[in-house]
């Protein structure tokens, strides 16, 4: 018999296209070599040159796909992804708390506060941005904004990299433990710097900037990487360095697929010689 893998959680919509939400989280589950949970939120009607709508999942059938895996399977870290509306994002965070999930609980909680799509497509209910400043990032044990999140949430634009540290700053406000500012889309840059923070320690994780545009999927798979690597029991710093080294990997070795945006992949992993995503 093989050992029992660890489990994660995504709490996230589907994107019909395969390349982002709650497809890319499993995909990438299974590359690092743990058992992915999912509690659906949203059905997105997208591919790859956008999001054509949505319909979300009634709340009580969130909690209960939550409730359910917690329960029977247990969960040794979670994420969330599109959560769509603010009724939905109050119910994560109650059960969440009922089940042991999120900042100072065991289970440590990914939240990436995902708004829209990278074609500029809603994928949360305007109405919703307060429900995650409030409900969400003080429970969140790493929260892993992009730019224009950083934006949304904060009202600080960062146009440049000194600037994701002051982000950083006002995003812990909101009480997460760990802030992650992604930088994919400070372009003009050889390089690609995410910055992370717990307000004391402050990291910065280059990476090489791939010039590609087929980038879709790119939040989901990156905060699943460290999710996967949280639930395999790393601390957040190296968790989140992993993750770093997984996506740039998955940038660099991204497809066309469609009119549009291609996904970032993680078929590398399935390559006989490929190291060990701790590696
Ligand atoms: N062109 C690129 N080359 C290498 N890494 C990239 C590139 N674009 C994004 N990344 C990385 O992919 C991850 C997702 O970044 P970002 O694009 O900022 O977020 P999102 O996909 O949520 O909009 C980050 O780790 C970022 O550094
Ligand atoms: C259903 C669904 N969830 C999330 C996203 C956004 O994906 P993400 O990896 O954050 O970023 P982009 O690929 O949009 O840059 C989505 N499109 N659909």
């Amino acid at each position: 018999m093989t050992e029992t893998p660890k489990t994660a959680l995504t709490i996230a919509g589907s994107d019909s296209g395969g390349g982002a939400g709650i497809q890319a989280d499993l995909r990438t589950f299974f590359a690092c070599g743990v058992h992915g949970l999912t509690a659906l939120t949203a059905v997105t009607v997208q591919n790859s040159v956008g999001v054509h709508g949505f319909t979300e999942i009634p709340a009580d059938v969130v909690a209960a796909q939550i409730e359910t895996v917690a329960g029977d399977m247990g969960v040794n870290a979670a994420k969330t992804g599109m959560l769509a509306t603010a009724e939905i994002i109050a119910t994560v965070a109650a059960t969440v708390d009922a089940v042991g999930i999120g900042r100072g609980r065991r289970v440590p909680f990914v939240v990436d506060p995902v708004a829209a799509s990278m074609h500029g497509d809603p994928l949360l209910r305007e109405e919703a941005l307060e429900a995650i400043r409030t409900e969400l990032l003080p429970r969140a044990t790493v929260v892993t904004p992009n730019l224009d999140e950083v934006r949304l949430l904060t009202g600080i634009s960062v146009t440049e990299e000194t600037v994701q540290r002051e982000a950083a700053e006002a995003l812990l406000a909101f009480g997460p433990q760990w802030v992650l500012v992604k930088g994919g889309h400070l372009a003009g840059s050889t390089r690609c710097v995410d910055l992370l923070s717990d307000g004391t320690h402050v990291v910065e994780l280059e990476g090489r900037r791939y010039d590609t545009p087929h980038t879709h999927g790119g939040g989901d798979t990156l905060a699943s990487a460290v999710t996967a690597h949280l639930a395999k029991g790393l601390g957040v710093p190296d968790a989140v360095s992993v993750g770093k080294r997984f996506i740039e990997r998955c940038v660099a070795e991204s497809y066309p697929l469609g009119q549009g945006v291609g996904p970032v992949s993680p078929f590398w992993r399935l390559a006989p010689d490929s190291p060990a995503p701790t590696d």
